[in-house]
């Protein structure tokens, strides 16, 4: 099957093209979703920070602009990456999310974090410079490990006071220097609820851009101890039986596969794909 989205740096100085316009309120979008003809857009009243060319789209190139504030453009409006996520076509969301991480480094990666001065945007490549430091700053993709914990028909799902009402979801958090996905795994876990794991194994990955998350997921066995919430990250923890299952996450997130796959497995359903 061929991708219809593809990252590519492209020169913004050739014409044409698509390009999605995001400020820090979101993606403009209208009835025809958050992709505008380029030239239309760029004749809008944007306070525009800066144009990276960021890929292709079913063939034709697909630019951004970043904004340094929201302004209104008439029969348009703003709307966050997480609603896209939620509702709407996968692959606009993919290239809207991969936008919203050129866009958030960029804007991050002005200026040089050695010596202040400013940097510059290297042509045909993805990466800002300091030409006095020579040094070269590429977008930044934060790793993190999220897992499914279950004992026979049980899965441990925890709730973060970040969460929505009811809703109960794995165990996550990211890779601290010099840990493999399995330390930190271990780290986690043992760190937000005291639950000892073993026959971790990996399930697969996902791209989260909130702002810049990797996610490794992974699927692991009790091996002991009783649970006990963190202070301040974990508001509760418990063992569900996959009978009797709380309001669970997104069905586009790892997190959600994570647990299908499991329940899935336990009652002998077909298993889900994960949303790439
Ligand atoms: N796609 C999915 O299904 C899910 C994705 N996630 C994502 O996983 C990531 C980690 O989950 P959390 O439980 O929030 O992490 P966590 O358990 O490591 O705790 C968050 C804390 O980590 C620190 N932190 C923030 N950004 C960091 C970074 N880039 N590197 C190192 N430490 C950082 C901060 O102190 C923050 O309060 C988040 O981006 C979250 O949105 C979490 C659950 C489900
Ligand atoms: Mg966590
Ligand atoms: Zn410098």
């Amino acid at each position: 099957m061929t991708s219809r989205w593809t990252t590519a740096v492209l020169d913004t100085d050739q014409p044409g093209g698509w390009a999605v316009a995001r400020s820090p309120e979101g993606f403009l979008f209208d009835d025809n979703g958050a992709l505008f003809p380029r030239e239309w857009l760029k004749r809008q009243d944007l306070s525009v920070l800066a144009e990276h060319g960021i890929g292709h789209l079913d063939g034709e190139p697909v630019y951004l602009l970043e904004l340094r504030s929201h302004s209104d453009v008439p029969g348009c409006n703003w709307k966050g990456l997480r609603a896209f996520m939620l509702d709407g076509d996968h692959t606009v969301y993919k290239v809207l999310g991969y936008a919203a991480q050129i866009g958030t480094w960029a804007r991050e990666h002005r200026f040089c974090g050695n010596c202040g001065q400013a940097m510059i945007q290297v042509p045909r490549e993805r990466a800002m410079y300091c030409e006095p430091c020579d040094l070269r700053s590429y977008p930044r993709i934060s790793p993190s490990m999220i897992v499914l914990v279950t004992r026979g028909d049980e899965v441990l799902l925890a709730r973060s006071p970040r969460f929505v009402t009811g809703v109960y979801s794995t165990l996550a958090g990211f890779a601290e220097p010099g840990e493999s996905a399995e330390d930190c795994l271990i780290r986690e876990v043992r760190e937000e609820v005291q639950i000892e794991v073993k026959n971790i194994q990996y399930m697969g990955s996902q791209c989260w851009p909130f702002p810049h998350s990797m996610m490794l997921g992974f699927h692991a066995e009790y091996a002991g101890g009783e649970i006990v919430c963190q202070e301040d990250e974990i508001e509760d923890a418990q063992w569900f039986n996959v009978h009797e299952l709380p309001p669970l996450p997104a069905s586009r997130s790892i997190a959600r596969y994570l647990i299908d796959v499991y329940v899935a497995r336990r009652l002998g359903h077909a298993e889900p794909v994960l949303p790439g």
